[in-house]
């Protein structure tokens, strides 16, 4: 039934919600962790280097190999023993989707060591598995897919489509100090007022047309948002306060996931270094690529 590998994939970093789009806008970015499995005749190793490696555990609970572990079950049962390597390059805790690459990376790499795995279990299940697993089908679906991604979820799937954002360059200001997104996501109220939902319909379908028709004066009123940021803005002040620096100079700039890092979405290459002048002390600031799907790159 298995393969023996090894099988190594690359899979990127994302952003998710841009603003308004809560749960369902992914952008892929050019950031990319690179993951290796293979069986071994009985046992669990795993070897981590880079962003987060001195804190992911080395057993079973560390992420990939659960997520490794529900696509074995799926594909009808577990092989003897597994190695793992990862190269991170995706900081952890920071809303740039590294929980969202580890299970999309330990989802392909199961599949790719099971003899007709893609054929039993085809990219759509993929996604619905991945998101499952992650509790939200955003990051998954950028990571999974490139560009910039809608998902939604329907009978409890997730499901996505890709587009190409035109014009826009992606910069990231990576925050000190971490967030973890489930703390963040309890502090959303189980309700919102009519008025705003209504203000992020708007918001979200004018991004979206914003994005892929290359709109770049859009930008500013398409990333406003009042269902996710207003609420957890007392818990990142230092983010909160570089949004709306950056919005006030009239740059259109948002928290990254569920934070603690800051995207701003340049539509002029020429003020993508102004743009980087904002770093604050201790912080860095990467300009970044549209990434492109997850890939095996050998197998
Ligand atoms: N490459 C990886 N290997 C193992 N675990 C990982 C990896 N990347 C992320 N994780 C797990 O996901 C957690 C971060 O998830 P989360 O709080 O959702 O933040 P993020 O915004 O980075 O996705 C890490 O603390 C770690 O437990
Ligand atoms: N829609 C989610 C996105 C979380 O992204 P992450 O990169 O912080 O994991 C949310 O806002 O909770």
């Amino acid at each position: 039934m298995f393969r023996t590998g090894p099988v190594t994939v690359e899979v990127p970093a994302t952003s998710a919600n841009l603003g308004p789009g809560f749960d369902a806008f992914g952008l892929a970015l050019d950031l990319t962790d690179t993951v290796t499995a293979e069986l071994v005749p009985g046992g669990l190793e795993i070897e981590a280097a880079g962003e987060g490696a001195d804190a992911v555990p080395v057993d079973e609970s560390h992420l990939i190999i659960r997520s490794m572990r529900s696509t074995f079950d799926r594909l009808g049962g577990q092989p003897a023993g597994l190695r793992l390597t990862s190269e991170n390059r995706i900081p952890h805790g920071r809303g740039l989707g590294s929980s969202a690459a580890a299970i999309v990376a330990g989802v392909l790499l199961a599949r790719a060591l099971v003899r007709g795995g893609a054929e039993q279990f085809d990219d759509a299940e993929v996604l619905a598995l991945a998101s499952e697993l992650e509790g939200h089908p955003d990051n998954v679906a950028a990571c999974l897919l490139g560009g910039f991604t809608i998902a939604w979820t329907t009978d409890g799937r997730g499901r996505a489509v890709r587009s190409e954002p035109k014009g826009v360059h992606p910069v990231l200001f990576i925050a000190t100090e971490s967030s973890s997104t489930h703390t963040a996501r309890a502090a959303l109220p189980p309700s919102v007022p009519h008025p705003d939902a209504a203000f992020n319909a708007a918001r979200s379908a004018l991004l979206a047309l914003a994005l892929t028709q290359g709109r770049t004066e859009l930008l500013m009123s398409a990333t406003e948002d009042r269902l996710h940021q207003p609420y957890r803005a007392a818990a990142m002040p230092a983010s909160s306060a570089l949004v709306a620096e950056l919005r006030r100079a009239g740059i259109p700039a948002v928290i990254s996931g569920a934070g603690s890092s800051v995207l701003a979405l340049v539509g002029d290459q020429d003020q993508v270094t102004p743009a980087r002048a904002y770093t604050p002390q201790g912080w860095r600031s990467l300009a970044l690529a549209i990434g492109e799907g997850a890939a095996l790159t050998a197998s």
